[in-house]
């Protein structure tokens, strides 16, 4: 099957994006696994899918697989490309559109500099929605929010470490370190990623707060690894670092593919995540 694809990054975090608006591809996670490889495909953290409005009300239904292979609620990153994408195809003449995910209605909005806001809907803590097992753990109550002790490996090797938990629809566990530069990201990441106590897995955030409007982050994501960029995961990182007490209600995030601003007003409030979206080349691929 020859399949048309664009590739786009929003602060380096790349996608394939394929247009199923006239018909869904149906692939398997094996093809998509293929289309992510970096060697044997076309190279990529994650692989949107745009199709067709699923409800009256709704704009498009917006499907994110991750480089494994896995479908998942939401990608930050992914719905600014989505935004720059159906307004590039001509699928939308409006500079903003309602989008269903997995984890709900996320509202995109094309802005005059070139640069893509979106609504990324409120934070959820209940740790059963994240979700995470705090069975038998005793929250550290620190801000107005509480942390948790997770013991890394085998207790011989255990790290232990306190993270935030939360969802921006899909789970994040997000720690203060020193400097993202000398963090342990590719020793800590996949062992936080696949964590007992995360049923579902979890993006594993490293947040270095500069100042009270400026942090610096590297995230080991859920099903691709250390990414550039990563937008849930800039929002998980400022809301846990303003429910800490640590940040201000808008920070720009510094990661190594780019500057991404969040904005936050606190509990009952969506997440804004503003920054880049770019179109790189569009192709076709023979999928077996
Ligand atoms: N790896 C994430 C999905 C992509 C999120 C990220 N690329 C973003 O920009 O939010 C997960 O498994 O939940």
């Amino acid at each position: 099957m020859r399949v048309h694809f664009t590739k786009m990054q929003g602060a380096g975090n790349d996608f394939v994006v394929l247009d199923e608006t006239s018909a869904d591809l149906g692939l398997t996670p094996d093809q998509y696994r293929f289309l992510a490889d970096r060697h044997f495909g076309v190279g990529a953290d994650q692989i949107l899918s745009v199709r067709p409005s699923p409800a009256p009300g709704i704009d498009f239904q917006y499907v994110i697989h991750n480089a494994d292979g896995g479908e998942v609620e939401q990608c930050g990153n992914g719905a600014r490309c989505f935004m720059r994408f159906v307004h590039e195809r001509g699928l939308t003449s409006r500079d903003t559109v309602r989008v269903q995910t997995l984890s709900g209605v996320i509202e995109p909005r094309l802005n005059a500099d070139g640069r893509v806001t979106v609504d990324m809907g409120a934070p959820i803590f209940e740790t059963a929605r994240v979700p995470f097992d705090a069975d038998g753990l005793h929250p550290l109550a620190r801000g107005d929010w509480e942390q948790w002790h997770l013991v890394l490996g085998s207790r011989a090797e255990g790290d232990v470490i306190s993270v935030g938990v939360l969802s921006m629809g899909n789970p994040h566990a997000v720690q203060i370190v020193e400097d993202v530069d000398t963090a342990p990201v590719a020793r800590q990441g996949p062992l936080i990623e696949n964590h007992p106590r995360f049923p579902q897995r979890v993006n594993a955030g490293f947040m270095q707060i500069v100042d009270r409007g400026r942090i610096r982050l590297r995230v080991f994501e859920r099903g691709s690894g250390e990414t550039l960029a990563c937008g849930t995961g800039a929002c998980a990182a400022v809301v846990a670092g303003i429910r800490l007490g640590l940040l201000d209600a808008r920070v720009d995030v510094q990661t190594r593919g780019g500057l991404l601003t969040i904005e936050w007003a606190g509990l009952g409030h969506p997440v804004l995540m503003t920054g880049p979206a770019v179109t790189v080349f569009a192709g076709e691929i023979e999928l077996a």
